[in-house]
């Protein structure tokens, strides 16, 4: 499911009307996505996605509008919002916020290799220098706080008394970070940064999409979101060569810090529970429901048990 609220032929070009972009060729639902609604749109000047916000944090879509302008400027392939004739960035489009944004090429990548995880790394790591010293700023409602409430709560469900006591044992991980704030380097995450949300043309980067998970942060967490999507096998251990390429490719650009690579294996641990945490909250209000997506939060666990030992570290400059 991907289109929430459908839009007509007329709709669609009296709101292009707005936009100095010509006519309206063609347009189509977007198929992937959970959501927002969104659509693909072919005017005479060129490819758009028109999104609806649907749901998440609609608050901020100020925020995300200003980052995504920020990257763009950066020079990273992020679909920034157009504005119109106006110069407005953000439009309403049967009662939705909306934003059109350029079409990115390329596709998702499955089965990544080595140099699909070496060009994500780098590109992270241009993310993180593209906002590490500027003002944006975004308070995750998924941050150490949430984390620590949400896992008190649903960590009984874990029946693996191995993994209870790994989960236990992160709790109050998260208590101390929260107690002596780490100096881990900071700046702004996507913190998702799936497959799913990665374009590729060959093995060109195209396209970072989906930002609507961005905040302030540490880097490392966002390093680990990544490496657990892109760099695991099929029994959901670290694949070296992907890791290590992924790794490489982030620390040719911005080099890690050895307090990092001390924390490394509980950053890894921690974006892991992340994930388990918002895939058992979804599963637990959509049970029963049919027609909507609910992803396995099983595989997070299995990711976690992975992680008890964690035997590729960080690279270090000599
Ligand atoms: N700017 C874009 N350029 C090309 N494809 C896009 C763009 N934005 C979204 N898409 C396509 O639409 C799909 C859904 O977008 P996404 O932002 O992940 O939606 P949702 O917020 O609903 O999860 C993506 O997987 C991608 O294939
Ligand atoms: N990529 C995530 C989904 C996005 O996270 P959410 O907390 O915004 O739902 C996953 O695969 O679980």
């Amino acid at each position: 499911m991907s289109v929430f609220t459908p839009v007509s032929r007329e709709q669609l070009e009296a709101f292009l009307d707005g936009f100095a972009l010509g006519r309206l060729v063609d347009f189509s639902g977007i198929a992937g996505g959970s959501e927002n609604s969104n659509f693909f749109v072919a005017t005479e000047q060129g490819e758009y996605v028109l999104t609806l916000v649907e749901r998440g944090p609609v608050a901020d879509l100020p925020f995300f509008i200003e980052l995504l302008e920020h990257l763009h400027q950066a020079g990273l392939p992020v679909p920034y919002a157009i504005t119109d004739r106006q110069g407005l960035a953000l439009h309403r489009l049967n009662q939705r916020p909306a934003l059109l944004q350029p079409r990115l090429a390329g596709k998702h990548v499955e089965q990544p290799d080595p140099a699909h995880c070496q060009a994500v790394g780098q590109m992270l790591a241009r993310l993180h220098n593209a906002t590490a010293s500027s003002s944006l700023e975004r308070i995750s409602d998924r941050g150490l706080a949430w984390m620590l409430e949400t896992g008190r709560r649903l960590h009984d469900r874990i029946s693996d008394s191995a993994i209870h006591h790994l989960v236990t044992e992160l709790l109050t991980q998260i208590e101390q970070w929260q107690a002596h704030y780490p100096g881990f380097p900071r700046a702004i995450l996507h913190a998702d940064l799936f497959r799913d949300n990665v374009l590729f043309d060959g093995h060109h980067l195209s396209g970072l999409i989906d930002f609507y998970n961005a905040h302030s942060g540490w880097t490392l967490y966002d390093v680990a979101i990544t490496v657990n999507d892109w760099c695991l096998s099929a029994e959901q251990q670290l694949d070296p060569t992907r890791t290590q390429a992924l790794l490489a490719g982030y620390a040719g650009i911005r080099p890690f810090t050895p307090f990092e690579a001390k924390s490394w294996p509980a950053v890894l641990r921690l974006a892991a529970l992340r994930f388990w945490l918002s895939r058992q909250l979804a599963a637990e209000r959509h049970a029963g429901q049919s027609g909507v997506l609910v992803k396995d939060p099983g595989h997070f666990l299995r990711v976690l048990e992975q992680h008890r030992n964690v035997n590729i570290g960080l690279p270090l400059a000599l």
